[in-house]
């Protein structure tokens, strides 16, 4: 990250790549803020221009007090369709279920009013998590939130894992995975992810992290094009809206 010689883009951030706009933060509270003032708009943005709008969420540690901030804005909610960017293959009220982390950050205050789509649901099968994610996602994506593990992986496309390659190039939205073997995957080896395919369509793509070690790690992946080295790249790579990047210590 080259700091001192910040390139302005048009949010005040520093234009990492053509299409890569990053800006830091100071403490997680103005992170979240930030995010949530972001989300917002993009939300509102695609509410002007159709009935419904569909905001994907990643999981994990991080972006919880984004999440519990958007709760609070002024918007339509009960127009807003809230899904997961990716799910562990665990019941959504499970504490390691990405579902239930929004459920607990997001699903409360105005917020409240969304429609949430859990991709794990007692009683169903893996295979019909994955078609009925699929199904969803026939309403393309507007508003998307990535986040980005230690090891370069995004929503649950870890780099070296099986069949890594056919995901990124697969046409569907979300497929299942195997990450046996990732060590990013902790214990949680089966699960459901978003595509390329399924990112594409979003008119807003949002990259929320966190800590010095991300940071630095973002060098790396700002540094080359490839997917199957830092999956995480198919933020920027794949064709369609620019990505903003938030950052805080
Ligand atoms: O396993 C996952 O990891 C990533 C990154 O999580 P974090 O805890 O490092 O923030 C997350 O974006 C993804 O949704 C989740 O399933």
């Amino acid at each position: 990250m080259h700091d001192s010689h910040p390139h302005t883009g048009t949010h005040g951030g520093t234009r990492l790549r053509e299409d890569v706009e990053f800006q830091s933060f100071q403490d997680s509270t103005q992170w979240a803020w930030a995010a949530a003032v972001v989300l917002s708009a993009a939300l509102r943005r695609a509410l002007e221009g159709d009935s419904r709008a569909r905001l994907l969420l990643s999981g994990g540690r991080t972006p919880g007090p984004a999440y519990a901030a958007l709760a609070r804005a002024p918007l339509a909610w009960d127009r807003v369709d809230v899904a997961l960017v990716d799910e562990r293959w665990l019941l959504p009220d499970d504490p390691d279920s990405n579902a239930r982390m929004v459920r607990q950050s997001l699903l409360s205050e105005r917020a409240a009013a969304t429609r949430f789509e859990a991709i794990t649901r007692a009683g169903r099968s893996f295979e019909e998590a994955v078609t009925i994610a699929n199904m969803h996602a026939a309403r393309p994506a507007s508003v998307v939130v990535l986040g980005m593990g230690e090891d370069g992986h995004v929503a649950s496309l870890f780099p070296g894992m099986i069949g890594l390659a056919d995901a990124l190039a697969s046409p569907r939205p979300y497929v299942a995975v195997d990450a046996s073997g990732c060590p990013g995957a902790g214990a949680w080896t089966r699960r459901v992810s978003l595509t390329p395919a399924g990112l594409a369509p979003a008119e807003t793509r949002l990259l929320l992290i966190r800590g010095a070690r991300k940071r630095e790690l973002l060098d790396r992946v700002m540094a080359g094009d490839d997917p199957m080295e830092f999956p995480v790249r198919i933020a920027f790579t794949t064709p369609g809206a620019p990505l903003r990047i938030l950052w805080c210590p």
